[in-house]
């Protein structure tokens, strides 16, 4: 079945008569009428979505049309007006059930033949989960080529980090890092669902089921109880659900000024166009109401960020809020209801594009790739059975069984010479002092360490010392520097012997920053049921061992406290709780919420120093600057993955590294992984129920066989 659509983008600049919103309206219904299609506008810009049946012939005498009314509008729209179709029938065909391949009728990207012949020696440089996979998906990529992963550190893996202990009776697995990966199907996670096929870790996985409590119960503490957040109730009727849900909303003071915040939202007036971001906490502040972003908000950026939503960015961490109230004319609300009742989402065009292209080097893992997607059919979330570290551990072993991979362990320093292009390599003591000096030069590097680490990695070149003005290179450091801050998490974990302590069942509970100081004194950001999440969807209640979880070996309860984050940023690193200390709050923190007053079997706390990037306001900008340094310093020699860039999420990364690759083996000089923040966004529609992608573009792309893939 194939889909066509439509975006018409008028484009005119009418001076006051922009403003003129019974102008605006005329046009918007003339359009519609023409059409027969909605039409949205947005500060003169007019776009017309015309999925499905419409076919091309009815679209352009319709575009004739309006170009007519245009033309004899053009006395009244001075000084100009200009009509362009920018983009008609760009078309995908069926999205497949989860992760198998997308089809698509959109003009075939055409591997190379060959890979790229000037990427001989590659580096790879940091051994976490992105330089691990972007240096496997190298050793693919460039069958002939040598790669070379630098970690400075004597263990792969970085922030995947699962250690199991003995307790009587068994084995308990603590994770000290991220514990699960979402199944997002059509998202990021599509690329970590192929490398488990590629390392064959179907009977690795351990899903939790869309179904389970732990996907459906999940909880805000306030302002002295824990609220469970509106979703389906499982194991009653919609209706039933849907009561209930109303009832929690009407009753619980955490939903004070959300109904009539969402009611208003439509008439809020939208951003003026030179505002280029604004944080999450204005944002929804500003959208929605204050009480929704301090009570609701603050508390999921917590879950993710552990980070402040009055300095995260809405423009990097939700570009889609961001895009829709710059094209809706209905509001936010407005827009979603009528995605989710459509049974739409939009995604960005970019990265269906990238699934396409990357696709293709994929199609030889038809088999696995069947046996991972049918262990995720209707999961929501999953771990491995040896914790989130088994993925890291089964890259790492695949490395060190290919042949043209090296691993060194040592802190690398990389000076460019722009002459022959490469990078030359030394082992430094991490204050610059060179080691030793054995390394090769490389034709590409991957830089998967976090920016100020990268910007302290890279050697400051001779001739910038000498001028008194910084040199761009100097100042390229500098950005790099500062790009990305981190927020320090202490995660304490404790293991009860008693399997029925908590008082609920679900994922766990998180924290709003309103929360006040005598409900949470230890700056706690969320408690997670770690039995809980990492069962697997195959435990049920009745099992005979109740508690008993899918990684551990002995009945109990596990539980995970976080602290710290965002509240712990101003303070000195000498005011910050030792691990001994972070125990007893954490124990005190579930005596306060949750009542439990049994003393753990285990408990063990591990501060996470810069553990999580933060997206703060003006990411976007800084990265496409930093784009552009890197290109113009390093010719595209030089690509960054990982957390600090394009997303702080395992599956995040996972793309990241896998893009990268992709880009070295295509010859693809011009991007540096940042390039997306070089351009605006474009968006597609994924229609749920046809699994269809329908490609929508703002600018003209060019035909079949020319120029896809920004090449
Ligand atoms: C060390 C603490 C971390 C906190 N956040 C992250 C880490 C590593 C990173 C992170 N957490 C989540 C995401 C969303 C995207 C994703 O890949 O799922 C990211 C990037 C969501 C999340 N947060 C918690 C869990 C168990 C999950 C995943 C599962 C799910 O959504 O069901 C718990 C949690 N993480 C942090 C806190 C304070 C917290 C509290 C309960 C910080």
């Amino acid at each position: 079945m194939m889909f066509f659509v439509a975006v018409v983008n008028f484009k005119f600049d009418l001076g006051e008569a922009c403003r003129d919103t019974f102008l605006q309206n005329m046009m918007m219904r003339y359009i519609s009428l023409q059409t027969k299609h909605a039409v949205s506008c947005n500060r003169g810009h007019f776009h017309v979505l015309a999925p499905a049946l419409l076919c091309e012939m009815r679209m352009c005498c319709s575009l004739y049309a309006i170009n007519q009314v245009a033309r004899r509008k053009q006395a009244i729209l001075r000084p100009w007006f200009q009509c362009s179709r920018s983009f008609t029938s760009t078309v995908s065909t069926r999205y497949p059930p989860l992760i198998t391949s997308i089809q698509s009728d959109i003009p075939a990207y055409k591997l190379q033949a060959q890979p790229n012949p000037r990427a001989k020696n590659v580096a790879v440089v940091g051994g976490g989960i992105t330089g691990l996979v972007a240096a496997y998906n190298l050793t693919k990529a460039l069958p002939n080529a040598r790669v070379t992963l630098f970690e400075a550190k004597k263990k792969l893996g970085g922030w995947l980090d699962s250690e199991l202990l003995p307790v009587d009776g068994g084995e308990i697995l603590f994770e000290w890092g991220p514990r699960t990966l979402r199944n997002d199907g059509i998202g990021a996670g599509r690329y970590t669902a192929q490398l488990m096929a590629q390392l064959d870790m179907a009977d690795d996985v351990l899903p939790t089921s869309a179904n389970s409590p732990a996907a459906l119960n999940r909880y805000i503490y306030y302002p002295d109880h824990l609220v469970r957040m509106p979703a389906r109730l499982p194991g009653v009727s919609l209706w039933t659900s849907i009561v209930r849900n109303v009832g929690t909303v009407l009753q619980e003071p955490i939903f004070k000024g959300a109904i009539l915040g969402l009611l208003r939202e439509p008439s809020v007036k939208v951003l003026p166009e030179h505002v280029q971001d604004e944080s999450i906490g204005d944002f929804v502040s500003r959208r929605f109401g204050g009480h929704i972003a301090d009570n609701l908000v603050s508390a999921l950026l917590h879950g993710i960020y552990a980070g402040d939503i009055y300095k995260l960015s809405t423009k990097t961490i939700f570009p889609l809020l961001w895009h829709l109230e710059q094209i809706s004319e209905a509001g936010i609300v407005g827009e979603l209801a009528e995605q989710m009742w459509n049974g739409e989402s939009l995604l960005p065009y970019d990265d269906i594009e990238f699934t396409l292209q990357s696709d293709q080097t994929m199609n030889m893992f038809e088999g696995p790739m069947k046996a991972v997607a049918a262990k995720l059919q209707g999961s929501s979330v999953y771990t491995f059975k040896k914790g989130l570290a088994q993925l890291a551990e089964k890259t790492g072993a695949a490395l060190v069984g290919s042949k043209n991979v090296e691993i060194k362990h040592m802190n690398a320093s990389l000076a460019f010479n722009p002459q022959t292009k490469n990078f030359h390599i030394t082992d430094t003591d991490g204050r610059g002092n060179t080691l030793q000096d054995n390394t090769n030069d490389y034709d590409y590097v991957v830089a998967t360490i976090p920016s100020r680490q990268l910007s302290q990695a890279l050697k400051v070149q001779d001739t910038s010392k000498s001028t008194s003005r910084p040199s761009p290179y100097v100042n390229m450091l500098n950005r790099l520097k500062t790009a990305t801050p981190t927020v320090n998490v202490m995660v304490v974990n404790l293991f009860y012997r008693n399997p029925n302590l908590i008082p609920v069942t679900g994922f766990g509970y998180l924290l709003p920053r309103s929360i006040s100081i005598e409900q949470n004194p230890e700056r706690a950001l969320g408690v997670i049921f770690g039995s809980e999440t990492s069962r697997g969807s195959s435990a049920t209640p009745s099992d005979p061992s109740p508690g008993t979880t899918g990684q551990d070996s002995a009945p109990g309860t596990k539980l995970t406290v976080m602290m710290g984050g965002h509240w712990w940023s101003s303070w000195c690193p000498s005011d910050l709780p030792d691990e001994e200390s972070a125990v007893k709050m954490a124990k005190t923190v579930l005596k306060r919420h949750l009542g439990i007053t049994e003393t753990p079997v285990l408990a063990k706390a591990r501060m996470q120093w810069n553990a999580i990037p933060q997206y703060e306001v003006g990411h976007h900008e800084r990265m496409a600057r930093i784009h552009h340094h890197l290109r113009r310093e390093f010719d595209g020699r030089l690509k960054v993955a990982g957390s600090a860039y394009q997303g702080v999420g395992v599956n995040d990364c996972v793309k990241a590294a896998r893009k990268a690759s992709f880009d070295i083996r295509e010859g693809l000089d011009e991007r540096t992984g940042l390039e997306s923040f070089g351009q605006e966004t474009r968006w597609a529609v994924y229609k749920r129920k046809e699994r269809t992608v329908y490609m929508l573009n703002k600018g003209r792309r060019k035909g079949p066989g020319g120029g896809q893939g920004g090449r």
